[in-house]
């Protein structure tokens, strides 16, 4: 059976869930349930806190997870990434009072709190600043106005927190960061493994791609083709009326509109886009 690790609470738990029901397994019926075993699927899910999994699937007694960059990163544990799956996008930024700091350089001999000692260690080791990390569970953006650090270093998606609480980030980011499937290094795949690789990355496309039907006269195919490459190339069957082709292709979502409108440009008819399901590419 395949161990998956999944986020039980935080950002990305929701999202994972979701993310694993439309790959085809089973989802929990309450939160406080911590291990479901999913028969047809011949899988196990453990629900554990986001910053444990890379631990565990480090250890390899979970075959795989789903985790942030920035804590498999933090965590140091000998996991690695397989799949970016697409959500949970955030930054690790420094942040201080406005104008207070402009770089990581104006750092040294300060105190910088943050939840991720491990990932800001390394770079202000990278950078060849010496400053003091002061480790602090969560909430992090307060330590500054209660006088326990001069700088913040945290995850930053909307900035929002730190608006909230009068700070500005400053300098490059010192990491991009969103929810990743990650296995332990070097370890063979588990039975099962390339399996669930295949369907994340297959709900990863249905989101990311909707399917295009139109007609066109033949002689304009050249045209629509460019317009619509597809993946491997467009389907492109008879029509039923002289003259006159039907085109299928995936295109992007993003943008599907203006799709639309250069089809129409073109001369294309009877133009449709639907929603893909579920794909296997
Ligand atoms: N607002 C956000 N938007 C997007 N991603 C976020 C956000 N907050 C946290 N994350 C990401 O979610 C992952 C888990 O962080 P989260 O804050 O949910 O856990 P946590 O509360 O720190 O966990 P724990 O309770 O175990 O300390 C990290 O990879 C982080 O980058
Ligand atoms: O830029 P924003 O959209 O405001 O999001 C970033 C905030 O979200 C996370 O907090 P979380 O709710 O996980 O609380 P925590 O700090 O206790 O982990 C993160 O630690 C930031 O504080
Ligand atoms: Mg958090």
């Amino acid at each position: 059976m395949l161990r998956i690790a999944v986020p039980n609470k935080g950002a990305l738990s929701e999202a994972a869930q979701t993310m694993l029901k439309e790959a085809g397994y089973r989802r929990r019926r309450d939160s406080k349930e911590l291990v479901l075993v999913d028969l047809e699927n011949s899988c196990e899910l453990f629900f554990l806190r986001p910053r444990d999994i890379a631990v565990y699937v480090g250890e390899g007694t979970l075959d795989a997870g789903i985790t942030g960059r920035d804590m498999l990163f933090d965590s140091g544990a000998p996991a690695e990434e397989v799949v970016p799956l697409g959500f949970g996008q955030s930054t690790f930024r420094f942040a201080s009072t406005p104008g207070a700091y402009s770089g990581v350089a104006g750092l040294s001999g300060l105190r910088i709190a943050t939840s991720y000692p491990g990932l800001l260690g390394k770079y202000l080791a990278d950078q060849g600043v010496d400053a003091r990390v002061i480790k602090l569970d969560g909430a992090v953006e307060t330590a500054i106005r209660l006088g326990v650090a001069d700088a913040v270093a945290d995850v930053v998606e909307t900035g929002t927190t730190l608006r909230n609480v009068g700070l500005e980030v400053f300098g490059d980011p010192i990491a991009h960061s969103e929810a990743i499937l990650i296995k332990r290094a070097g370890a063979t795949e588990a039975n099962g493994f390339q399996q669930l690789i295949r369907r994340l990355q297959g709900v990863i496309v249905a989101r990311d791609f909707v399917m295009i039907d139109y007609d066109i006269r033949a002689e304009r195919i050249d045209e629509a083709i460019a317009i619509t490459p597809g993946m491997e190339g467009p389907t492109v069957s008879p029509l039923h009326r002289e003259g006159w082709v039907a085109v299928r292709a995936m295109v992007p979502r993003k943008g599907h509109q203006l799709v639309m409108d250069q089809l129409w440009e073109i001369g294309a008819k009877a133009i449709l886009v639907t929603a893909i399901f579920a794909c296997r590419l």
